[in-house]
């Protein structure tokens, strides 16, 4: 088998063991699940073209074993799945059927978005399994390993990642050795290729000539791996302005206050940091829009975070910070802003002052935080600096004291406060009535719509007891105007002033 052969031949001793391992992941696949239960999501990329061939070689071997044969390849009987897109580069498409040509591959084209493609698929076929070729690097890697369950809220399979721990360098060592056939663009500088909206040759290959055309050289001569999503355009959907930047845009701020923990869920300890922080927040004048108490799952952080991001001004996270196997909140955060983790050499000196004597496993693992969208907030009162991505902060803090703390220095640190005229434009009351509520009801609409710039608020003490009504907002002015209006809509007295 040719691949088999070329790597067998090549002094490349990292590049062996890289494949050996694929070889193992895939083999192994192959023993857990039957052919027809197993599918390959290819769409012309480097990574999955690398793929291709690891899977045309750990097939060969695999048959090779299980049935002593010693047959050609001319069949790979491994569903293969391309989920074709309108924006994807012709080049790209052009390659992908190609290759289907060249290698024989039962190509299934799916015109779908991946989860609803995922779950036609599923219901057609008897698929188990599939091989994907995410790598570390990829912002969807985080959280995965070799075999990774299919995430909640997707169909159920089981993703393969073979090639989950090879680097940039090792997909170039392998795809040059074995002398296989690539996409066109990897040799005019694209390193990483995602739609024709989103994706650029990367800077860093631009080679100066005088000609007024820019030329790139090829994907391959790409010295730092890490930088090979610099072609990358980044998305960055819809989500609301930084407060620091951007504070007078609304008159009232959002916020959003996400826990994450499964001892609050099981009931095993009482969430007290939420119930902090929505009162810290309200006394400042910003509006907490939702609560949330989420599980210590990757997946559910970051679907969260990724809706509250882009519904809220900030949004507040806690729970879930640290060391530990449970301690995935900074993974889901950055699943949400579609980048990786990545060790932060700032933050490690911190931790490594603060816990050097007892650190006895790898400190790099806390100081993992999401890339290239994680600002510190250095406090002289702070041990470790606050983080903050883009307008998610994460709080370290497990107890409400510590919380005190933090909140003290985030308050001076951001314009969370108000520096600006925030404090003065926001203005309450409270009145208490032992009206009840089919009484007031409609009065209480009827204000609301003559009043539209201001937040009315009811709740009761119990069934049967007085209603507390609350009215916010831009100036004690139309406060009081408004509670005139409401008083005026019955008798006198029948509403108390209560703090
Ligand atoms: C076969 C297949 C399975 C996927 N399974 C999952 C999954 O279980 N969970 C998930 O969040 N995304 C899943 N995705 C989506 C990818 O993580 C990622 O969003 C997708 O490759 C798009 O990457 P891009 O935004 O860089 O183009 C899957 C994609 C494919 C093609
Ligand atoms: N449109 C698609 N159809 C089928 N599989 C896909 C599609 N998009 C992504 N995948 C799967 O997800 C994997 C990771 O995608 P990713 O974009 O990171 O890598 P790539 O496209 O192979 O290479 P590159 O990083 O150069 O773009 C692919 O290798 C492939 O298995
Ligand atoms: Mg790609």
């Amino acid at each position: 088998m040719e691949i088999d052969k070329a790597i067998g031949e090549s002094d490349d001793k990292r590049l062996k063991t890289k494949y050996n391992n694929a070889i193992f992941v895939i083999k192994r696949a192959l023993a857990l699940y039957s052919i027809e239960e197993v599918a390959f999501s290819f769409n012309g990329g480097k990574d999955s073209t690398v793929l291709l061939h690891l899977l045309r070689a750990g097939y060969f071997l695999h048959k090779k074993e299980v049935s002593c044969s010693n047959g050609g390849l001319s069949n790979f009987p491994v569903r293969t799945i391309y989920f074709e897109s309108p924006s994807a580069f012709t080049e790209i498409n052009a390659f992908t059927y190609d290759a289907a040509q060249t290698y024989n591959l039962r190509l299934d084209i799916i015109r779908q978005d991946f989860k609803s493609g995922l779950e036609a698929l599923l219901k057609a076929n008897p698929i188990r399994a599939i091989f994907l070729g995410v790598r570390i690097g990829d912002p969807t890697a985080v959280g995965q390993e070799q075999f990774s369950p299919s995430s909640p809220g997707w169909p159920p399979f089981m993703r393969v990642n073979p090639i989950l721990d090879w680097s940039y360098r090792d997909v170039w060592a392998f795809l040059l050795t074995c002398k296989v056939k690539y996409c066109s663009l990897y040799d005019q500088g694209y390193t990483s290729i995602g739609s024709i909206h989103d994706t650029v040759p990367n800077a860093l290959l631009s080679v100066n000539d005088s000609s007024s055309k820019e030329k790139f050289k090829p994907a391959y001569l790409l010295s730092d791996g890490r930088l090979e999503r610099a072609g990358r355009v980044k998305k960055i959907a819809s989500v609301k302005n930084d407060v620091d930047s951007d504070s007078q845009k609304h008159e009232v701020l959002l916020a959003s206050v996400i826990a994450v923990g499964d001892e609050i869920l099981s009931g095993t300890v009482e969430d007290q940091l939420g119930l902090s922080l929505c009162k810290k927040l309200t006394s400042i004048g910003w509006s907490v829009q939702q609560t949330a108490v989420l599980r210590n799952d990757i997946d559910s952080v970051s679907e969260e975070v990724d809706r509250q991001r882009s519904i809220c001004d900030m949004v507040f996270i806690y729970g879930g910070v640290g060391p530990l196997h449970s301690d995935v909140t900074l993974a889901g955060v950055a699943k949400a802003f579609g980048v990786r983790l990545a060790p932060d050499e700032e933050f490690e000196e911190y931790l490594r002052h603060l816990i050097s004597e007892q650190c006895t496993g790898d400190r790099n693992e806390m100081a993992q935080l999401p890339e290239g969208i994680t600002e510190l907030l250095h406090h002289e009162k702070l041990s470790v600096p606050l983080i903050k991505c883009r307008n998610v902060i994460v709080l370290a803090a497990t107890n409400t004291e510590e919380l005190e703390k933090e909140w003290e220095c985030l308050t001076e640190l951001t314009k969370l406060g108000g520096s600006s005229s925030l404090m003065e434009l926001y203005a309450s009351r409270r009145l208490m009535t032992s009206l009840t509520d089919v009484e007031v009801a409609e009065p209480l609409s009827k204000l609301g719509l003559e009043f539209p710039d201001i937040y009315l608020g009811c709740y009761r003490k119990s069934r049967q007891g007085p209603i507390i009504i609350c009215l916010k907002g831009k100036s004690n002015a139309r406060i009081d105007s408004a509670v005139q209006a409401l008083c005026k809509k019955f008798k006198e007295n029948v509403f108390v002033e209560i703090k």
